[in-house]
């Protein structure tokens, strides 16, 4: 039953890829009940179940750079936006007669990727040359994994509802085929008016992890979710800054169409998307495309294509059906790399020179899912509303900075922080660091609400004030503008007598059971209070006086 309930599932997401939605669930119903049931003869003359949908099956290679001071084979350093061809060692130049010295902290980022992954670590792994000619690869080949990488067999789950429309049946999983460490290659740069090429090599050797998933997925959609969890997730391990913008995270997706029921279909590789939109962006493009493609008897090479951001579609750039020979052999100059477990640690190891894997293990932090988790039992919030906390950086220990210092409960603190505080950031592109108001302002804000000393409105008021006047507290914006909540019984009886007797119109339509007014009549009083006095309170009063 597994796989017809996710295949409807995944059509009905990507239906805007021309798959409709009636033909979805069709398709669904067919695979069904098409299972193990003996087909009539007049049914076997139809044509089969599926012949004339299409599903999308797309997997990703993601490249991700390594969080380490310095590159993966070399002690240059690493870092963003340095002049050209400062960070560029003898290794790094492809220098004859310089050896490759692997970096521990890389090989640990790597393994703790490996594991908040699942994978199975390899004890034993091995590096290889990838031989390609291009000029920011001054040796002609990459150090990589390709025959025994350091992890494989894992998966990452993420949930298509996210932070607006969580639910469980939006959980996925993708499995993860291998982690493999390599070097990343220089930067080209183009210089059209002279004609020419620039090379910088700052980045040449700098520590890649390559993610490959398996071709799992069926929709932009859900490759731009399962990326954007394995940024968090990266993010929290401190082992990737995984910026897109800043080229520390790179996708390639691959795609392929093909009827339900028949094998795969031959895919094209997308290369290089640098950010999320993009990679949703080119993955559904190219899904209908090749459908197009199919459906006016065309083929679908086995082509590499990059996505043109401007036209919104994806172009040829070479085709690998002369398969390029990338002369994989294995690199002579580095040994396995043999990683050890609590078990296997020789006694006399100099902990520096060793990696152990059950000691990351141990000190593996909380992983997004479970701080989710954590954050709906422990605070009673919605668990989209736990994915909008992780998805701001800086914004849950905000939110828990809140709620440690107000008597408010949690889940109406909640509201103020996605709804209001959010808002503010949001409309004027802030970071939570560079908020004006900080937690325990807002935390006192909120008490004011919670003892009844403002209203909602007023206290929206103050919010505002807080957000441009820095310096002020809540309590001296309350006085000053007279924010504060009419307590005073008989002043509010007579404000709400003085409004009915001015609307006699609306008081004989109450009358008359038409109690839709009475809200009318709420908000009169309330105006005339300057949002001043609680609106159940008015309620109360008006209805006695409507008697
Ligand atoms: N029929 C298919 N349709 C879509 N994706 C596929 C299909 N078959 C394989 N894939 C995906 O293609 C990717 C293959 O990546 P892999 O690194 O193994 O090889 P490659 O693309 O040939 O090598 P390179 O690293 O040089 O790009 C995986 O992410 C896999 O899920
Ligand atoms: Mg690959
Ligand atoms: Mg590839």
């Amino acid at each position: 039953m597994a796989a017809p309930v996710l295949r409807g599932a995944r059509a009905v997401r990507c239906w805007s890829l021309g798959v409709g939605p009636r033909r979805t669930r069709a398709l669904f119903a067919e695979s069904v009940s098409g299972r193990g049931s003996r087909r009539s003869s007049a049914a076997a003359r139809e044509p089969r179940p599926g012949a004339h949908e299409w599903a999308a099956v797309v997997g990703l290679e993601i490249h991700t750079q390594i969080s380490s001071n310095s590159k993966l084979f070399s002690g240059s350093q690493v870092t963003f936006l340095a002049p050209p061809n400062s960070l560029v060692s003898f290794f790094d130049a492809s220098l004859p007669g310089t050896l490759p010295v692997l970096n521990k902290r890389c090989v640990e980022a790597a393994v703790m990727t490996g594991l908040a992954l699942n994978c199975t670590v390899n004890k034993k792994s091995l590096f290889d040359r990838k031989h390609y000619f291009y000029a920011d690869l001054p040796a002609g080949y990459q150090i990589t994994q390709q025959r025994l990488p350091i992890a494989v067999n894992g998966s990452l789950t993420y949930n298509l509802g996210g932070g607006t429309h969580w639910s469980p049946s939006a959980t996925k999983t993708v499995r993860i085929k291998q982690i493999q460490l390599e070097q990343d290659s220089g930067k080209s740069l183009h210089d059209d008016t002279r004609s020419q090429t620039l090379i910088d090599l700052n980045r040449a050797g700098v520590g890649l992890m390559e993610v490959v998933m398996e071709p799992d997925m069926s929709c932009g959609d859900e490759a731009a979710t399962a990326v954007r969890e394995l940024q968090l997730i990266l993010r929290t391990l401190g082992t990737s800054q995984a910026n897109m913008a800043e080229g520390q995270l790179r996708v390639d997706a691959n795609i392929s169409v093909h009827h339900p029921g028949e094998p795969f279909g031959v895919r094209t590789e997308v290369k290089n998307l640098n950010s999320i939109r993009f990679l949703a962006k080119a993955i559904d493009y190219e899904i209908k495309r090749q459908i197009e493609e199919l459906q006016n008897g065309g083929k679908i090479l086995n082509e590499t294509r990059a996505f043109d951001e401007k036209l919104g579609c994806t172009v040829s750039m070479r085709d690998k059906e002369g398969k390029q020979d990338y002369r994989f052999m294995p690199e002579p100059n580095l040994p396995p790399l043999i990683l050890y477990d609590a078990e296997s640690l020789p006694v006399a190891a100099d902990p520096q020179q060793v990696v152990n894997i059950d000691w990351i293990r141990e000190r593996l932090p909380e992983l997004p899912s479970v701080t989710r988790q954590r954050l709906v039992e422990q605070y009673g919030i919605l668990p989209e509303h736990s994915f909008a906390l992780l998805n701001e950086d800086g914004l849950l220990e905000f939110f828990q900075n809140v709620v440690k210092e107000t008597r408010t409960e949690p889940k109406k603190v909640i509201g103020w922080i996605l709804t209001t505080f959010l808002g503010y950031l949001k409309q004027q592109n802030l970071a939570v660091s560079e908020s004006p108001i900080s937690p325990s302002l807002l935390a006192e804000l909120l008490n004011l609400l919670d003892r009844k000393a403002i209203s909602v409105p007023a206290a929206q008021q103050v919010f505002e004030e807080l957000w441009h006047n820095k310096g002020k507290t809540p309590g001296q914006i309350i006085r000053e503008k007279k924010l504060e909540l009419l307590q005073n019984q008989e002043e509010l009886e007579e404000i709400c007598q003085a409004v009915l007797d001015k609307h006699p119109q609306e008081v004989t339509a109450v009358k008359k059971g038409n109690q839709k007014v009475v809200n009318k009549l709420i908000g009169l009083v309330r105006r005339a209070t300057q949002g001043r006095a609680d609106p159940g309170r008015i309620k109360q009063i008006l209805e006695k006086q409507l008697q």
